[in-house]
């Protein structure tokens, strides 16, 4: 759905050039979400931007859509729905349905038609009975499902949306995260979405493009990203010589690390959920009385700290 190739945009300010987003490759395939998750600055509307024709690269090249970004940007527009991020003022008075049609009706729709398909879709994005309603008037997250109804309007496989939740209560999140997993499993769309969230990435993505200082520094899907970084950590509580039982564990398992707590054996393992198993097995042969057994998987933040020194937490915690 798209293949990008060296992607390049840097901005001349008066202090001298930005190099938002420095030559990434990024490819996309039909039917999947792909987060591009990084903090503030990190070139994720700037790629967006680019990718959805409303900013020209400085170089690079990539087909979206089916349709050249350079050559046919005009049938790029047609083919993708773009929810920009939140922060465009409505013009007083204007109401909800009415501004659906008009954005339908740019797309070349009917009026007839525009009609019918806001039939379909504001229930789907729980705005049933709201077409009246002054955009003014909207809660939080109904405005922010409104933002998303106006660049679904033309029914687009291809839908860009810039940092969907942010500024939402838990509850719309959770809601607005309902409604684009319908996206690919209803409508069969392709997503690309930006984030700062690594819970939304870690919930909602097929697969995670990390982006940091105008670069993608990682591209995989979340829990391959989690394996690279460090294993996971099987947490064993047994009675008896933790040492012994040290050993058992290493003979029955790959291990990558182990080590002991006062009752309890640590070990980090490349994939928890198989090592489980053979684990129990062995120590039980060998006579361990085992009380409680945990795994616990790295997180993203563990990911971005690994791969770019920093936490991506520290700077972008949401607000809610
Ligand atoms: N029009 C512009 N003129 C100058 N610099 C810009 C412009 N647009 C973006 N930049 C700079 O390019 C870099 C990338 O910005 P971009 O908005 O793409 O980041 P982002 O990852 O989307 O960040 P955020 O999460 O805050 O939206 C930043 O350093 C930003 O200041």
């Amino acid at each position: 759905m798209i293949t990008a190739r060296a992607l390049t945009r840097s901005f001349r300010t008066k202090t001298g050039t930005v190099d938002a987003v420095r030559g990434i490759d990024l490819d996309v395939a039909a039917g999947q979400i792909v987060g591009l998750l990084g903090p503030n600055g990190a070139g994720k509307t700037t790629t967006l931007r680019m990718l959805t024709t409303l900013l020209a690269p400085t170089s690079g090249e990539a087909t979206v859509a089916g349709a050249d970004l350079r050559t046919q940007p005009r049938e790029v527009r047609r083919r993708i729905g773009y929810v920009a991020q939140i922060g465009a003022t409505p013009a007083p008075g204007t109401r909800l349905g009415e501004e659906l049609v008009v954005q339908a009706r740019l797309q070349g729709m009917s009026r007839a038609a525009a009609e019918e398909r806001l039939r379909t879709l504001l229930p789907r994005l729980d705005l049933d009975g709201l077409a009246a309603r002054a955009l003014a008037e909207l809660s939080g997250g109904q405005r922010r499902r409104f933002d998303v109804a106006l660049g679904l309007v033309h029914d687009p496989k291809l839908v860009f949306l810039d940092e969907p939740t942010t500024g939402l209560d838990p509850q719309s999140r959770a809601n607005l995260w309902e409604h684009i997993r319908s996206l690919r499993d209803v409508s069969g769309a392709t997503v690309l979405m930006s984030t700062h969230y690594l819970d939304e990435a870690d919930a909602l993505a097929d697969r995670i493009v990390v982006m940091d200082h105008g670069e993608v520094v990682a591209d995989d899907t979340p829990d391959a990203l989690k394996a690279q970084v460090a294993g996971d950590v099987v947490t064993v509580h047994v009675d008896g010589d933790l040492h012994r039982a040290e050993q058992v564990a290493r003979r029955a398992l790959p291990l990558r690390g182990a080590s002991t707590s006062a009752d309890a054996l640590h070990l980090t393992v490349e994939r928890g959920d198989l090592a489980v198993a053979p684990l129990l097995r062995a120590l039980d042969a060998e006579g361990f009385a085992l009380r409680t057994v945990s795994v616990a998987r790295p997180t993203l933040d563990d990911v971005f700290l690994t791969l770019t020194g920093r936490s991506l937490r520290e700077e972008t915690a949401p607000a809610a």
